[in-house]
């Protein structure tokens, strides 16, 4: 493609140098730049890539995008805002990919990623080739490629949507995170259906307040169903949790057909008679297309409203219901979402990736009421991440736990003991005993006093990292994987 080919998506740009000059790729890190790339100089939170132009220009860059003009020999485009532009040529240079596949995202502060599995789950065995881009890994024809986050920037979005085409993917089933949203990297793909889990306190560091948070997930519905694409030819859907009051907002903005799901609220697909066991969750839905039982092998109320989300999905793609049945009822779990370490152990450890208050509070709920014995928490709070969140996650792990070992999850660049304090604060709170608490910077060590502690019918919590196989301190990388770790205490404890 050409560089005055991009130059003419964006109206007001102005493209200085050699119009004919070839892209062969896009890159916005100057570290990945080939001969013949087009550098995209973003301005991010930490540092300035018009910066980096000079290392993109020495690695061989055709072209340059960038809002200022700069003192180097290469055709640049000129443009406001660097980022719109990012998303909009990335859009035009990988050929609209999400108009040649359906796109169906998912976006809450909780459940995005168990959801997503259900669906892709759902649409394979219907013998829909599906694609999966979330917070554990992308997924397609066969491939697993590791994720850098939840959803990925607009240029590395377009270029995976695009592979995905490519390879005859016919549905990607994506997270879409608030920060997603609000740095515009979904702008320009164009979903059928945008599914709305739940909002509860997350990310008040980024956002601020909640309802900045909630409008950023607002742009999901709002940029929804205000046209339909010609070409697509298709309906667009907002499928929305009618149990969250932030639903009604959603609602309101959208110009998509809006489809219900619930519990406790009236809605398109409702779920009745739930009965929770430590071994899974019964459940009778009822939808606009029949009603069935359903008995998930995942356990939880709150895995009643990931199925129900991905139950609607499915129905409105026409898969049948009891086809539905079958494929949820297969699934054994996600990765790190209420997942059972089994190491011939007489009491239960789980390893669960809540994160949130919300999240938290859930699985703990679900833990109590399985529990035969005492339920013992591990848990902490990433560092540079929502300091708020720390105290109420404290004193959720007090309320419902009858040992809470609080320690680290990924400190990043903060000091790990002020971490746990913040913690701390919440866990005190409302007068727990100073007995039923401990504070063990050290993950391992606070995960092997819990397994020490377990009697028969106890359960070990493990909360905060579920899937991720890696600690993040200061600067630093360490191998950490909590369901291995757990594994290897159990075995080593001495009874
Ligand atoms: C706050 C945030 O979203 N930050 C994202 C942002 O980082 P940034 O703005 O600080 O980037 P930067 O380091 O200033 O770099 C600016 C530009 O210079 C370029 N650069 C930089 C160095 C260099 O040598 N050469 C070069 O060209 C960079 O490639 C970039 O284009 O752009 C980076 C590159 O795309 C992202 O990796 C980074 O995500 C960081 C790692 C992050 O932690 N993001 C989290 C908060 C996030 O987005 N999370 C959500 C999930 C939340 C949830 O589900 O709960 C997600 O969707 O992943
Ligand atoms: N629908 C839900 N409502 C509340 N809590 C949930 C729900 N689903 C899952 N959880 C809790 O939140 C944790 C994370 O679930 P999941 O990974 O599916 O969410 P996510 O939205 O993808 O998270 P992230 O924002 O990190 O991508 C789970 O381990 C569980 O404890
Ligand atoms: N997507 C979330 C994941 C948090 C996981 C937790 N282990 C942490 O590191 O804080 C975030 O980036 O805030
Ligand atoms: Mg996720």
């Amino acid at each position: 493609m050409k560089i005055k080919e991009l130059s003419s998506c964006l109206a007001a740009s102005r493209l200085y140098g050699e119009g004919e000059t070839e892209i062969s790729d896009i890159q916005a890190d100057s570290r990945k730049v080939k001969p013949g790339d087009l550098f995209i100089c973003l301005p991010g939170f930490t540092v300035d890539g018009h910066e980096f132009a000079p290392q993109a220009a020495a690695n061989g860059a055709s072209a340059l995008v960038c809002e200022r003009k700069l003192d180097i020999d290469l055709p640049q485009l000129i443009v406001d805002d660097c980022r719109f532009a990012m998303s909009v040529l990335s859009n035009a240079f990988f050929g609209s990919p999400s108009n040649r596949m359906k796109m169906i995202g998912v976006t809450g502060t909780n459940g995005k990623t168990t959801t997503t599995y259900l669906i892709e789950r759902i649409l394979t065995d219907h013998g829909v080739k599906t694609g999966l881009i979330g917070t554990i890994q992308l997924r397609y024809d066969g491939q697993t490629y590791t994720a850098s986050g939840t959803t990925q920037e607009s240029l590395e979005l377009q270029r995976t949507l695009n592979d995905m085409a490519l390879k005859g993917v016919e549905c990607c089933v994506m997270e879409v995170s608030s920060h997603a949203l609000h740095q515009g990297r979904v702008k320009g793909t164009d979903y059928r259906t945008a599914i709305f889990t739940n909002l509860t306190q997350d990310h008040l560091d980024y956002h601020h307040t909640m309802e900045e948070y909630r409008a950023a997930k607002g742009l999901f519905f709002s940029r929804l169903g205000n046209v339909i694409s010609p070409w697509k030819e298709e309906r667009k859907y907002a499928v929305l949790n009618a149990d969250d009051e932030a639903a009604a907002y959603f609602a309101a903005q959208t110009a998509a057909e809006v489809i219900t799901y619930g519990i406790d609220s009236k809605a398109n697909v409702r779920a009745s008679q739930i009965s929770i066991t430590s071994k899974g969750t019964f459940f009778h839905v009822d939808t606009f297309k029949g009603e069935t039982d359903i008995s998930l092998r995942m356990v939880g109320k709150f895995n009643v409203y990931n199925a129900l989300a991905a139950i609607t999905a499915a129905l409105l793609e026409d898969v049948p219901l009891e086809e539905i049945k079958t494929s949820l009822e297969s699934v054994a779990g996600v990765d790190g979402r209420v997942e059972s370490v089994d190491a011939g152990q007489d009491y239960a450890v789980i390893v669960d990736y809540a994160h949130t208050p919300d999240g938290l509070e859930n699985v703990l709920r679900a833990v109590c009421e399985f529990a035969g014995g005492k339920v013992l928490t591990v848990f902490g709070c990433g560092g540079d991440r929502d300091k708020t969140k720390r105290p109420l996650m404290g004193k959720i792990a007090a309320k419902y736990s009858d040992h809470v070992f609080v320690t680290s999850d990924n400190p990043r660049t903060e000091d790990p003991l002020l971490i746990l304090q913040d913690i701390e604060a919440g866990l005190t709170e409302d007068g727990v005993e100073q007995d039923s608490y401990e504070m063990i910077p050290d993950r391992r060590e606070a995960i092997t006093k819990a397994i020490e502690m377990a009697s028969p019918g106890d359960v070990v919590l493990i909360a905060g990292k579920g899937h991720e196989t890696y600690q993040l301190i200061g600067g630093v990388v360490h191998d950490f994987d909590d369901r291995l770790v757990a594994k290897d205490v159990i075995r080593g404890r001495s009874y």
